[in-house]
C-alpha cells in the first residue's frame, strides 16, 4: 500500500521545515506550483535530502518543445513523480515522458485529466464540452496511455472505470480526499480515504485535512489507517 501523499501547499521553506519537523518518519510529499514558484529547485533538493519521497506537481501545459525541455530539467531532480496536463495533447505528453525518463528512468510521469475542482456544469457550460465529465476523464486517460505515460490524476470516483478501460497497471493518483468532518474547500469530486481504497486508487493526495489540522501528525496517521483499511 502506498503512503498517502501529503500536499505541501505552503509559501515558504520555513513553513515546510516546521511542518515536516513534527514527523519522525519518512513521508511521500507533493510540491506544487505555489511552493516551487516561490522557493524554487532548492526546496526539492532539501526535502529529498531529508529522505522523503516527492511528487513534483507542476502540471505542465505548453507546446511540446517547451514542456520537453522543462521535463529534461526536472528529470535531473531526484523526484519520484512528475506530471503534465493531458489537454496538452499526445505529442506534448509523449515528449515530456521521454525527456523526463532520459534522466530519471525509474520516475513516474502522469497526466492530469479533469481537475477534482471541476464539476459537470463547468464541463458543459464553461468548457462547452459535448461529452460528460466522466467521458472526458476517460478520453484524456486513454490519450495519456497512448502517449506512453504511467497514469493519470483524477478523482477516486473515476479510478474503477480507468482501471477497467485502460488497464489495471495504469496508475491513478487521486486528490479530492475529504472525511465527513472536513470542509470541501474548493474540491468538488471528493471521496473519503477508505472509499478511495475501495475504488482502487493507487495513490491518494491529501493537503488541507492534514496541513491545516490542529494536530497534523495525528490527522496523517488517521487518514493513513483509513486508507490502509486498519480501522475497520
Ligand atoms: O485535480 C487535481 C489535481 C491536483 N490537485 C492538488 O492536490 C492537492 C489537494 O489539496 P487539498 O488541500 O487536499 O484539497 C492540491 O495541492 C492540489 O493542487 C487537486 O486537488 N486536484
Amino acid at each position: 500500500m502506498t503512503k498517502p501523499i501529503i500536499a505541501l501547499d505552503f509559501n515558504t521553506f520555513d513553513e515546510v521545515q516546521k511542518f515536516l519537523g513534527q514527523f519522525d518518519e519518512s513521508l511521500y510529499v507533493k510540491v506544487g506550483m505555489e511552493l516551487y514558484m516561490l522557493e524554487g529547485r532548492n526546496v526539492i533538493k532539501e526535502i529529498r535530502a531529508m529522505g522523503h519521497d516527492l511528487f513534483l506537481d507542476l502540471k505542465l501545459h505548453d507546446i511540446p518543445n517547451t514542456v520537453a525541455r522543462t521535463m529534461a530539467g526536472l528529470g535531473k531532480l531526484d523526484v519520484q513523480m512528475v506530471n503534465v496536463h493531458a489537454r496538452g495533447g499526445s505529442e506534448m505528453m509523449r515528449r515530456a515522458n521521454l525527456a523526463f525518463k532520459e534522466h530519471n528512468p525509474d520516475g513516474i510521469c502522469i497526466a492530469v485529466t479533469e481537475l477534482t475542482s471541476t464539476n459537470e456544469n463547468m464541463v458543459k457550460n464553461e468548457l462547452r464540452s459535448e461529452i460528460s465529465l466522466e467521458e472526458s476523464v476517460l478520453n484524456l486517460a486513454a490519450l495519456t496511455k497512448q502517449a506512453g505515460l504511467d497514469g493519470v490524476v483524477s478523482s477516486p470516483l473515476e479510478s474503477p472505470l480507468i482501471h477497467k478501460k485502460i488497464g489495471e497497471n495504469f496508475v491513478t493518483v487521486t486528490p479530492g480526499i475529504r472525511m465527513s468532518e472536513n470542509r470541501n474547500d474548493d474540491q468538488v469530486r471528493i471521496v473519503t480515504p477508505e472509499h478511495a481504497r475501495e475504488l482502487g486508487s493507487n495513490y491518494i493526495v491529501v493537503g488541507r485535512p492534514i496541513t491545516q489540522s490542529h494536530n497534523p501528525v495525528e490527522a496523517y496517521h488517521h487518514i493513513k489507517s483509513l486508507w490502509e483499511g486498519h480501522n475497520e
